[in-house]
């Protein structure tokens, strides 16, 4: 199959379900993309500044624009079940050496259906059809739940800042971790203007100014805003006698969970379980019934797909089930298809003039001629 001839496979798929086709803007403001991009695509944007001096971005998926136009058309009083589809073309700079920077995303995005684990099942079928009308055979697959971390720490009781820091590490790759080594200390003194200012912009003004003091230059994929907020959750967290014993030793088991797909319901469960965190079943099941429900679509799929917890940070709007599928001659970096739960975006992106759930996915047609060995 040509390039061609896969995109019009993929495309057919979602078509044939009834979504509306879409092809929305291209060009973005930084902003929406900078802050909803985790740190591993945020570092691959394609930034620019147009004739006023505004840092613009190439879109690096459809799920950031189509969201947004839905976002608009219900903050104008739009509602119902909506489901768009695509295929067009989104921009990154590589994930590895043999990426194209411009490529074909074909996928679908669903607004305002009922979030369960039917319908999350229901996708990754979708996407999984999409696949197997391309003729490709799928090598491993790895999905994760983005709202089992923050349902644990939430079962933890922890102060208030505490667990705000954990939601807010958990975001950042190895966030966690870090936080978790060791107890927070306290922070430098030359830091503490940066505590004790009175609001956050004046509080990234005195960050600013200790770089430069320092002699430290500003680089790296993390903003301004987020290591502030970082800084002072941490001084805040510290001050409130750091995460408590039994919270680290939950947490940590939950940082370990990678498992058979199939399995991972009963893992979390014993977790939640070892750590008396009884508040945590509604959220374990959903991951059970899912997989149930996943396995009666899609025969197969149990061998070789694995659960971690810990997966699916490269878009921060993704609040919930996660997924990737992987093919041959292809880097763990390089997915042939991927989707995801986000059923805060559209709160998030219209300010709180409207919500939807939200869920979708996609397939990338270079890559899979790639994963069959053959060439554009
Ligand atoms: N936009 C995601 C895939 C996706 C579509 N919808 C939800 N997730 C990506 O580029 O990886």
């Amino acid at each position: 199959m040509t390039h061609d001839a896969l995109v019009a496979a993929a495309r057919g798929v979602f078509e044939a379900t009834g979504a509306e086709r879409v092809d929305p803007a291209y060009i973005l403001p930084s902003d929406i993309p900078l802050e909803l991009s985790g740190e591993a695509v945020r570092a691959r944007l394609c930034v620019f500044s147009d004739h006023r001096g505004n840092e613009m971005v190439m879109r690096p998926d459809l799920t950031l624009p189509v969201a947004g136009q839905e976002a608009e058309r219900r903050a104008a009083g739009g509602d119902g079940a909506k489901a768009y589809t695509y295929a067009a073309r989104a921009f990154r700079l590589p994930a590895a050496e043999n990426d194209p920077m411009e490529f074909t995303q074909v996928g679908f995005e669903w607004f305002g259906k009922d979030s369960s684990a039917d319908s999350d099942a229901e996708a990754f079928a979708l996407v999984r059809e999409a696949v197997a009308a391309c003729d490709v055979t799928p090598a491993a697959t790895e999905m994760g739940d983005l709202s089992i971390f923050p349902a644990f720490v939430d079962a933890l009781g922890l102060a208030r800042i505490t667990t705000d820091l954990l939601k807010r590490a958990f975001r950042q790759e190895g966030g966690v971790s870090d936080l978790l080594a060791a107890a927070p200390e306290a922070l430098a003194d030359d830091l503490q203007p940066v505590l004790e200012a009175p609001s956050s912009k004046e509080a990234e003004a005195a960050f600013l100014n200790v770089l430069s003091e320092r002699g430290i230059p500003m680089i790296g994929t993390r903003s301004v805003v987020e290591i502030v907020a970082g800084l002072r959750g941490k001084a805040a967290v510290h001050a409130a006698g750091g995460v408590p014993e039994a919270a680290r030793a939950a947490l940590s088991d939950l940082a370990g969970v990678n498992c058979p797909a199939g399995e991972a319901a009963h893992v979390l469960g014993a977790i939640a379980g070892k750590h008396g965190l009884d508040r945590m079943s509604s959220a374990i099941e959903r991951v059970a019934k899912r997989m149930d429900a996943i396995l009666a679509a899609v025969p197969g799929v149990a061998t070789g797909a694995r659960f971690r917890s810990g997966f699916g940070r490269r878009f921060t709007y993704y609040d919930g089930f996660v997924f990737e599928t992987f093919g041959q001659n292809l880097t763990s970096r390089q997915p042939i298809a991927s989707g995801g739960r986000y059923d805060g975006l559209i709160e998030g992106l219209s300010r709180s003039r409207a919500a939807a759930s939200g869920i979708g996915g996609v397939v990338r047609p270079d890559r899979i001629l790639r994963a069959k060995g053959e060439t554009a």
